[in-house]
């Protein structure tokens, strides 16, 4: 089985290297001025449901906010508050390296790890007000992702004993995730700029964690943008592109991206994470009934994150079966509002 670095590895992007010192600019480079498109003022009738994993009802409650949303936040989840503030302590002294020296780490287009531009910038006009390290995964989030797993799963009628790769103690030995530490320097022009641009996760599930600083803001259907504001000690979860497949398209996998910040330098720590990268992913079988056929294909995560390297946001679509994938439509379109990720 590949690992994930290796899966990476045989997926490269086109990345083009530019490392200003974020620092020293006092007004916003056209290279970075997103178009106005992008800046609607976000929703704030509603907001991403937030869930104690020890409440009684907690799986009903994570399938309803995976249903409805793509995204939710987690308290009440065991882990102690003093990690995440090492993790931000180890995060900042890393961004804090001088320049030529986080170069040394620079991210090549074949991996997975390393300094730079994040692996999406290639399918979009602008540059990202952001710098970018991918490191090992941490062991508390590996537990947390099992423990969701289960309740998602719960949620949607199927077992751990229904997923081979549970392994037979049900704790999802085998998964594999990776950690992304993404910093978002204080920008001149936040209202022009974006620190990471509209995505899905190619993952099963994403779980991160923001500095106390806004910038997360998600889509929802009929709202628009609408913001997840850090709770402290929360822990922001989303489903992503694997998860969405799945449960064929019942839970949507939600389009997400980063604001910048005029005068607040912001962390954010994302653990992503899947299945084994050569294990075959399809909609689950209980899922799947003369009334609901399966909506996409099979495809193991190694494979998805080539057709995700080639098509970025069109990849799901790319894998649905009787699918309305246009391979001839722009990849490099910047105005995603018209993105649909429901089946
Ligand atoms: O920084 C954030 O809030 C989002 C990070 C993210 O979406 C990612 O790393 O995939
Ligand atoms: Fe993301």
């Amino acid at each position: 089985m590949p690992s994930l670095s290796e899966a990476f590895r045989g997926h490269p992007v086109h990345l083009e290297h530019k490392h200003p010192d974020f620092k020293s600019l006092e007004t916003l480079p056209d290279s970075y001025a997103w178009s106005q498109s992008q800046f609607q003022p976000c929703s704030n009738k509603c907001s991403v449901p937030v869930i104690d994993m020890k409440h009684p009802k907690a799986p009903s409650l994570v399938g309803h906010a995976c249903k409805t949303w793509g995204v939710f936040q987690v308290v009440n989840h065991d882990i102690p508050i003093t990690l995440f503030a090492d993790m931000q302590r180890v995060t900042l002294a890393l961004f804090s390296l001088p320049l030529l020296q986080k170069l040394k780490a620079a991210r090549s287009p074949h991996a997975v790890s390393g300094f730079g531009s994040p692996r999406i910038s290639s399918f979009f006009p602008k540059l990202m007000w952001s710098d970018d390290i991918v490191v090992d995964y941490q062991a508390a989030m590996e537990k947390l992702a099992g423990k969701l797993m289960c309740l998602v799963l719960a949620s949607l009628g199927i077992s751990k004993g229904d997923i081979k790769w549970a392994g037979p103690r049900g704790e999802f030995d085998g998964a594999c995730a990776a950690l992304h530490l993404n910093s978002y320097p204080c920008c001149p022009d936040p209202d022009r700029a974006l620190g990471l641009a509209a995505h899905t996760d190619s993952t099963l599930l994403t779980i991160l964690h923001q500095n106390n600083v806004n910038g997360l803001e998600v889509l929802k259907e009929g709202e628009g943008w609408v913001a997840v504001p850090p709770l402290p000690g929360g822990l922001v979860v989303n489903v992503g592109d694997l998860l969405h497949i799945l449960s064929n398209g019942l839970y949507p996998s939600v389009l997400h991206r980063a604001r910048v910040n005029r005068t607040q330098h912001r962390l954010s720590v994302a653990y992503l994470y899947g299945p084994p990268t050569n294990v075959i992913i399809s909609p689950h079988g209980k899922l799947v009934g003369p009334t609901r056929p399966a909506l996409y294909r099979s495809v193991s995560w190694n494979e998805y994150l080539g057709t995700k390297a080639e098509h970025f946001n069109k990849a799901l679509s790319s894998v649905r079966l009787n699918g309305l994938f246009d391979a001839n439509e722009d990849q490099k379109n910047d105005d995603f509002h018209s993105f649909k990720w429901f089946s």
